[in-house]
């Protein structure tokens, strides 16, 4: 009897025990669904993070007091994945905190390159054979400073050849017309389609390509010792004058005035359509990014952190911490070490520029007079999807670096050289360009937003030993 008694009041216990523990939780959530949102699924709490349901992925967001705070999509459940990023964050204020030490490394070579660049608008005012400047496109990509010169020339016959022939590019899916310049060179025109200071957001790939935003990802190449974008100008087109007559029949057919006068079109391509056009300004001009074709067979690679283009699915590098590790014991992937220390330096470039748009990018073949031996093979054609939107810095493409905690030595040192001074640095290099200013002045502050947060997660993977994949961080 007694017996039967201790266990029905243990059993009572054990329930209220159970009611109080879930009366607990409940308050804890309530409140903090009224401190935050309503939204938080797991326990990782800081006063920068939300959640947000206008976006897909997550992201860092400059507020309108200048805060930087961390946005996770509400359906994103990689706690793993928040807390690293939120102390990625939380390092990026340490380090903005402290007095940036003064490098004069970066004034070399911007001044280095500038130097080159304007003396080939110097030489260009010659009248050059364009047949003979053609030919040094054979050269790239151009990784010493004399055949830089021959860039320069490239870059402003870019823009001065007069256009021989203009039909719609079958490559990619975007608009883009083909034009044949004088003397023999194929380039692609893609049209200015937003104005510089347009604000995209939503998906990291979302929106048309940003013309000034391929002219920037360019020069900023360039500065940051890459040398492996396809030589890219900016460009005003008439298009009555300099594309309609040498038009084929089927880019022409898309060409009409409206009521008003401007003269527009849409072209033919994957994502081209009647009811979405470019108007030309006053006077029939287009301004426009012009890329020269590069003569050459590249392979293809497509990145294991790529992105899963459809709604409501996570890719598994999206939410899974140790992915770099599976991806270094792939077996498929010889050279695994080196591929993804270049897939490391491609996505520190992307995040820079706001690419999240990079499925695959394209390698040098091995029997390239120009492949670069067993490293830094690869090039970055595609730089459209880049600069959408200055307060957003897509922390999701640092994965590779935050995952696999490894960067090699020389890219480092040139980020740290230029820390504090990037934006400047291609302000200074992108006025040389027929349509500077390149970027708007928030587009700038941010390269040295995006730059610090680099540093900022490379010094996390340095107090990470459980990430570091790879024996050691820099290689
Ligand atoms: N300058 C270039 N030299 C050689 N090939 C090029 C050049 N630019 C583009 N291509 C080729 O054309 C393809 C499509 O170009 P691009 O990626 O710029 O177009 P897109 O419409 O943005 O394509 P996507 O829809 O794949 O993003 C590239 O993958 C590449 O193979
Ligand atoms: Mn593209």
């Amino acid at each position: 009897m007694i017996r039967r008694q201790s266990l029905i009041s243990a059993l009572l216990a054990l329930i209220v025990i159970v009611l109080l523990i879930n009366i607990y939780t409940l308050i804890v959530f309530t409140i903090r669904g009224v401190n935050q949102d309503k939204y938080l699924p797991f326990a990782t709490e800081s006063k920068y993070l939300f959640y947000n349901d206008s976006i897909y992925s997550i992201r860092y967001k400059k507020s309108a007091t200048g805060e930087i705070n961390l946005l996770v999509p509400p359906d994103f459940t990689s706690k793993h994945v928040v807390s690293v990023a939120l102390n990625i964050l939380e390092e990026y204020h340490t380090l903005s905190r402290n007095e940036i030490k003064a490098s004069a490394g970066y004034i070399h070579v911007v001044g280095r390159l500038s130097r080159v660049l304007s003396r080939a608008v110097t030489l260009v005012k010659q009248n050059l054979d364009p047949k003979a400047v053609w030919a040094k496109i054979s050269q790239w990509p151009f990784n010493d400073l004399l055949r830089m010169t021959n860039m320069g020339e490239l870059l402003t016959y870019a823009n001065k050849a007069k256009i021989l022939q203009a039909k719609n590019s079958k490559k990619g899916t975007q608009l883009k017309i083909e034009v044949l310049l004088e003397g023999d060179q194929l380039a692609l025109f893609k049209p200015q389609w937003y104005p510089r200071d347009v604000k995209i957001s939503g998906k990291a790939f979302s929106g048309k390509d940003r013309h000034f935003g391929e002219i920037a990802s360019f020069y900023l190449n360039l500065i940051l010792g890459y040398n492996v974008a396809p030589i890219t100008a900016g460009r005003n087109v008439n298009l009555m004058t300099e594309i309609v007559p040498y038009a084929s029949e089927q880019l022409k057919q898309t060409f009409y005035r409206e009521s008003n006068g401007s003269l527009c079109f849409y072209g033919v391509c994957y994502y081209c359509k009647p009811e979405d056009v470019v108007c030309a300004r006053e006077n029939d001009v287009v301004e426009g990014s012009i890329v020269l074709m590069l003569d050459k067979k590249f392979k293809m690679f497509m990145s294991p952190w790529k992105r899963i283009y459809k709604d409501g699915k996570y890719a598994e590098w999206e939410t899974d911490l140790n992915y770099c590790s599976k991806v270094l014991k792939d077996r498929s992937t010889s050279r695994r070490r080196e591929i993804i220390l270049d897939i490391v330096a491609i996505h520190v470039f992307d995040f820079l520029i706001g690419n999240g748009d990079r499925h695959h990018f394209e390698i040098l073949r091995r029997n390239d007079p120009n492949a670069n031996g067993h490293s830094r093979n690869f090039v970055l054609i595609d730089n459209g999807k880049s600069f959408g939107n200055p307060d957003e810095d897509f922390i999701d493409i640092l994965t590779p670096l935050y995952q696999c905690c490894a960067i090699r030595h020389p890219l480092l040192a040139i980020l740290k050289k230029f820390q504090g001074n990037l934006g400047r640095s291609l302000e200074v290099i992108g006025a040389v360009d027929p349509i500077q200013p390149i970027l708007t002045p928030a587009h700038f502050r941010a390269l040295d937003r995006r730059l610090n947060i680099v540093l900022a997660t490379v010094q996390n993977c340095l107090k990470s030993p459980d990430r570091n994949v790879f024996g050691k961080v820099v290689w």
